[in-house]
């Protein structure tokens, strides 16, 4: 009795939130699974697995070539400022580019002060001794998503710290601007960034949205024209940070340029659209660039291009020959059997561009995204990029209110810039031009890749 009694005040007084105790598994119970549930069992994890394994891969594609790009950028060797100023063989070249991007920077940065500058794609932050030379600025804000370059980056701007007394504050982060919404970023929401910025938005279009005065994008934009979402993003982005009467400056490959390359490239091969061999007969044959007004966005022409070079050749290999509608760029099939390639490499000794698969044999990229090539600089940068079809650029960027205020191949921006009074002596203390005979630092080989660029400025509207 009196055991009995202990028992129940002993289970009464437990705690009523106490779970009950757990029940044994009967020993033994594991050894009644059957052949049948095993394999069930077997079939349930593999397609577990097999989902999973569906979508990392439909996340990876979604990621583009983004983490191919950031990996890349991330494994660049950090050299330093004396082997690129002295050891480097293309010394020249990196310092007419530095040089055009100081001339952009200038031309356009205007005469107000305490500006707010966002750097899209900053890398290591080799501009921000550019823009403390305006001395008109008062906030950098610099993104990439290479997450090691933006270290680097950060460790030269606290070494500019250390030795000037007076510099803007500036703050970087690891991020992809062309997938992700900057206005996550609170620094570049603070100052102002228009969620509504884009087509067919009146209010937001009235309103002017941000607040920042440029946004800046050297040699960066052309990773954005992977997919129609990418550049898409990338002018939400630009746009909705820009104030009214802001400015949107970059470099980026020249789609003339390669335009005239693959004209070539078809001609040769007798591939070439017959409006493309008439036309060249009554002119000269050497490469020119269409002029602003020229069009290669243009439906009608184009309705037979192939389909751009797009996942199918994201390896690094040139692609084989495939049909294609009505039989324009048929499949070239060697006596032995074998298909030709059809990709298709230019360049010189320091750099070259390789096409891995089909290109517009009347040289019209459309539709503009995603035509992908190699692109391969000495010393530096080996990475799949995009063209960047000008005049579908300069269209979409109308939609998001950014007006063409200027394009210039980088040689013309040499002949223009280079007597000013600013600029000029700047150029010979950059090394891009001797300082007592006036001639250029740079080789015929190095203003060749040079051409391969051409800087630009929109004004937000
Ligand atoms: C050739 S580097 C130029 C770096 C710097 N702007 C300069 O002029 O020295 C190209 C940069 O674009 C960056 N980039 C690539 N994809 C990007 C993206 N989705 N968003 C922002 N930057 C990107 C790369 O990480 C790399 O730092």
């Amino acid at each position: 009795m009196a055991g009995g009694d202990r028992k129940r005040t002993r289970s009464a007084s437990r705690s009523p939130s106490r779970s009950p105790p757990r029940q044994r598994k009967r020993p033994g119970a594991g050894t009644r699974l059957t052949a049948a549930d095993r394999e069930a069992a077997r079939k349930r994890q593999e397609e577990r697995d097999q989902e999973a394994a569906q979508a990392a891969q439909r996340e990876a594609a979604q990621r583009g070539i983004h983490d191919a790009v950031k990996q890349h950028y991330n494994m660049v060797p950090e050299r330093g400022r004396e082997f690129r100023k002295t050891d480097s063989k293309i010394k020249g070249l990196r310092s007419f580019n530095n040089w055009i991007k100081s001339s952009t920077i200038q031309k356009f940065i205007g005469d107000e002060r305490n500006l707010r500058i966002l750097d899209i794609g900053c890398g290591k932050g080799g501009d921000l001794g550019k823009w403390q030379a305006s001395r008109k600025v008062e906030l950098y804000v610099g993104c990439d998503p290479a997450d090691v370059s933006i270290k680097q980056a950060k460790d030269r701007y606290a070494e500019m710290q250390r030795k000037q007394r007076r510099l803007f504050h500036a703050e970087f982060y690891a991020k992809d601007c062309f997938g992700e919404w900057l206005g996550d970023i609170p620094i570049i929401k603070e100052v102002g960034i228009d969620p509504a910025a884009g087509p067919g938005n009146a209010m937001s279009q009235r309103w002017g949205g941000g607040g920042w005065d440029m946004v800046t994008m050297m040699f960066c934009m052309h990773y954005a024209f992977e997919s129609e979402e990418k550049a898409k993003g990338m002018l939400r982005n630009v746009s909705g940070a820009l104030k009214k009467g802001g400015r949107f400056i970059g470099c980026i490959p020249n789609s003339d340029m390669l335009t005239q390359r693959v004209i070539e490239h078809h001609k040769a091969k007798g591939t070439a659209p017959p409006e493309v061999n008439a036309a060249d007969d009554e002119e000269d044959d050497r490469p020119t660039f269409a002029s602003d007004d020229e069009d290669d966005w243009d439906p009608e022409k184009s309705l037979d291009s192939p389909k751009p070079n797009d996942s199918e050749h994201a390896d690094d290999t040139i692609g084989k020959a495939e049909d294609t509608k009505k039989g324009k760029a048929k499949k070239d099939v060697e006596e032995d059997g074998e298909v030709e390639e059809e990709g298709f490499k230019f360049g010189n000794s320091i750099y070259s561009v390789r096409f891995p698969g089909k290109t517009p044999p009347d040289g019209t990229f459309r539709p503009p995204y995603g035509w992908k090539y190699f692109y391969f600089l000495e010393e530096a940068v080996e990475a799949p990029e995009y063209v960047v079809p000008w005049e579908a650029f300069r269209a979409l960027a109308e939609d998001y209110n950014l007006e063409l205020q200027y394009r210039k191949p980088f040689r013309e921006v040499w002949e223009e810039q280079k007597d000013d009074p600013e600029l000029g002596p700047l150029s010979e203390r950059m090394g891009v031009r001797d300082r007592s005979t006036g001639r250029l630092l740079t080789t015929e080989e190095e203003l060749d890749a040079a051409d391969f660029y051409h800087t630009f400025c929109f004004y937000k509207v």
